[in-house]
């Protein structure tokens, strides 16, 4: 039986890994360690919060003390580690809140690990640490991001977790650590905090709120849907080689004009709007500090070695992404009104 903790379990991504780990490995206890900051929202497990593979644990990483009286008391024997602060706007405008989480949280646990399975780390245990494609800088118009790219990160966040990406390497080279690394490119789906492009959109355009694209809009990401990454992680976390490094991302490149074109024409005929309604509210608005221009993942390695490859289109995970989004209209109220917070600080 493994004890598997994983960081971050309430936010965006996390609580779809949590999700599928809880529902696919009943032999396994998964612990869900979350700050339930801004982002976090246990509203997203309602599902599985009772079953009895599942324990939710609130901490901080950034707290070490209570990192090791947690490793004390339930003796977890793998880490997927999620927990990170992800939105670059926020960044540029508070970097010091990401080196904390994303650097020092990081830290935090390699240091914990080091305690409890170190010095002579049996293999059996991994340190999973969950990145993120931005490391590698921005692309030209030519070529893709590889496992070999070398770092480059622009933003703040992105310097946070090609930091943090350092020090898990770090720690396989002097402590031997067995350790895995994913970096991965834009996701999209349920439950993703409505400040990221997607959600932020299809927000706006329910409330019929312009929709502030950043300069002229032709700035490239590769999109995947969640549940696509989460499954990835899951085999990655299972079968991926020790201190090594796996890029994941969908060959699913957009400019960004280009999506919110097409996610318009969905919003238009899902809301029953005359066609082209949703696409008035486009706004090109100051562009972002730093914004890099393309990114693109050659998922290559994942695919060959482990099999692993989206199993949604992107136009049906657009539609799944929006039908969801109208179906929990409530969620995305409280969460943008801060009432889950709220509820989790009582
Ligand atoms: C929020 C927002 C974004 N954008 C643009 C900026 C980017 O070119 C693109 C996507 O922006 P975001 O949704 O903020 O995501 P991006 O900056 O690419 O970073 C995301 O993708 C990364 C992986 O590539 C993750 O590591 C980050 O945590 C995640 O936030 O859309 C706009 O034009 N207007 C907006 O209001």
């Amino acid at each position: 039986m493994k004890k598997v903790l994983i960081t971050g379990g309430a936010g965006f991504i996390g609580s779809h890994v949590v999700r599928l780990f809880v529902n696919k490995y009943p032999e396994y206890q998964i612990y869900n360690l979350d700050a339930l900051t801004y982002a976090g929202n246990l509203e997203s497990l309602k599902d599985i919060e009772k079953a009895a593979n599942y324990t939710f644990l609130k901490a901080d990483i950034n707290n070490s003390q209570a990192i090791e009286d947690l490793f004390m008391e339930f003796a977890f024997d793998n880490i997927i580690h999620l927990a990170a602060e992800s939105h670059v706007d926020r960044s540029i405008n508070d970097p010091m809140i990401f080196v904390k989480t994303n650097v020092i949280g990081t830290v935090n646990l390699l240091n914990a690990v080091r305690k409890f399975w170190g010095p002579n780390f049996d293999n059996n245990k991994r340190f999973y640490h969950i990145s993120t494609d931005e490391v590698y800088g921005s692309l030209g118009t030519e070529g893709l991001f590889t496992e070999k790219t070398p770092y480059s990160p622009n933003s703040p966040y992105a310097a946070s977790k090609a930091s943090s990406d350092h020090f898990v390497r770090s720690y396989g080279e002097t402590y031997n650590l067995p350790y895995v690394i994913s970096n991965c490119s834009n996701n999209y789906g349920p439950n993703q905090f409505p400040e990221k492009l997607i959600p932020l959109f299809i927000s706006n355009i329910i409330e019929n709120k312009s929709l502030p694209l950043y300069g002229d809009g032709n700035y490239t990401r590769d999109w995947l849907f969640v549940i696509d990454h989460a499954k990835a992680i899951d085999l990655i976390f299972h079968k991926g080689l020790n201190k090594s490094t796996y890029n994941i991302g969908g060959f699913n490149e957009w400019k960004n004009l280009d999506l919110v074109k097409v996610l318009c024409e969905i919003m238009d005929v899902k809301l029953n709007r005359q066609k082209g309604a949703s696409a008035k509210l486009i706004t090109h608005i100051e562009d972002r500090p730093g914004h890099d221009k393309r990114y693109a993942i050659d998922a290559t390695k994942i695919n060959k070695e482990l099999g692993w490859e989206p199993s949604v289109t992107f136009r049906e995970g657009l539609e799944k992404t929006v039908d969801w989004y109208l179906e929990n209209s409530e969620w995305m109220q409280n969460i943008v009104s801060g009432k889950y917070q709220k509820y989790h600080m009582d």
